[in-house]
């Protein structure tokens, strides 16, 4: 037997076909088609162009300040530089941690749980008010001895709002991220004789440090003495000495 049957019966065994087919895809085709196409279209360039049009965007508009969640939006005189010391992940309120401003987008501020107490009264209701329209959940906490219910009936029937009455000098555990402690009786008459300048503040105090609630504590216009000038700017120290 010579070579040229060997090739032949090669020949017999192995079948003709005619059809077509495709080569296999090389396995990094999917990866690497893309990454040409964009050096090649100069597509790379567009893309470096849009990131660079966009950092511009965003710093000259930043996010709007309104959206931030600054306590001074409400009172200016608390002291800012506490603010470090009450650090809670899950709050922005009191002053925001982020303090050019700047929110990412698409970011919107987490409503807090604010406990106010002394809310049905002048200042207190005022507050409540503020606090609402920037969409918090508010808890006014009032044993309504100088305060009024009318102070906050039309948030009545807001899911955002709860009227407690309560008296602060009694402990209350409420679940919240903020308090503001409003409730005083405001006469040195009234509050030489009630415990809630102290026992009632102390409560508060108690609670704050047990949720890790942040604390607002007001003083009365009382410190000011008798006002010699009316309505009173914020200017006026009044006649008396606040500091001693
Ligand atoms: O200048 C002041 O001396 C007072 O000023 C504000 O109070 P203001 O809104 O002017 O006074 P009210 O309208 O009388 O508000 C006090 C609220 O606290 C409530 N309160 C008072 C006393 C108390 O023991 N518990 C309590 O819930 C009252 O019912 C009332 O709603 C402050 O909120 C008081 O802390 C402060 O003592």
């Amino acid at each position: 037997m010579g070579s040229s049957e060997l090739i032949f019966r090669g020949h017999e065994t192995q079948p003709v076909s005619d059809s077509y087919s495709p080569k296999p895809d090389k396995p990094w085709a999917s990866v690497t088609r893309p990454i040409r196409y964009m050096l090649r279209e100069q597509r790379l360039l567009f893309v470096f162009l849009g990131i660079a049009i966009a950092t511009l965007i965003f710093t000259l508009f930043p996010a709007s300040r309104a959206t931030q969640h600054n306590f001074a939006d409400s009172i200016t005189y608390f002291p800012i530089d506490t603010q470090s010391k009450f650090s809670n992940p899950h709050r922005l309120g009191f002053g925001s941690s982020n303090p050019t401003g700047k929110i990412p987008l698409g970011l919107k501020r987490k409503g807090l749980r604010i406990v106010v107490t002394g809310g049905a009264g002048f200042v207190g209701s005022h507050l409540v008010d503020r606090l609402i329209a920037r969409g918090d959940s508010v808890m006014v906490v009032d044993n309504f001895f100088t305060g009024r219910k009318e102070n906050v009936m039309h948030h009545f029937g807001n899911p955002n709002f709860e009227l407690i009455r309560h008296d602060v000098v009694e402990p209350l555990l409420l679940e919240v991220d903020q308090i503001y402690h409003l409730a005083c009786p405001a006469s040195p008459v009234h509050y030489k004789f009630n415990p809630t300048n102290v026992v009632g503040t102390l409560n508060m105090l108690g609670l704050a440090k047990r949720v890790g609630a942040r604390f607002l504590l007001t003083s009365t216009s009382e410190v000011y003495g008798d006002p010699l000038q009316h309505p009173q700017k914020e200017t006026y120290w009044g006649n008396v000495n606040p500091i001693g």
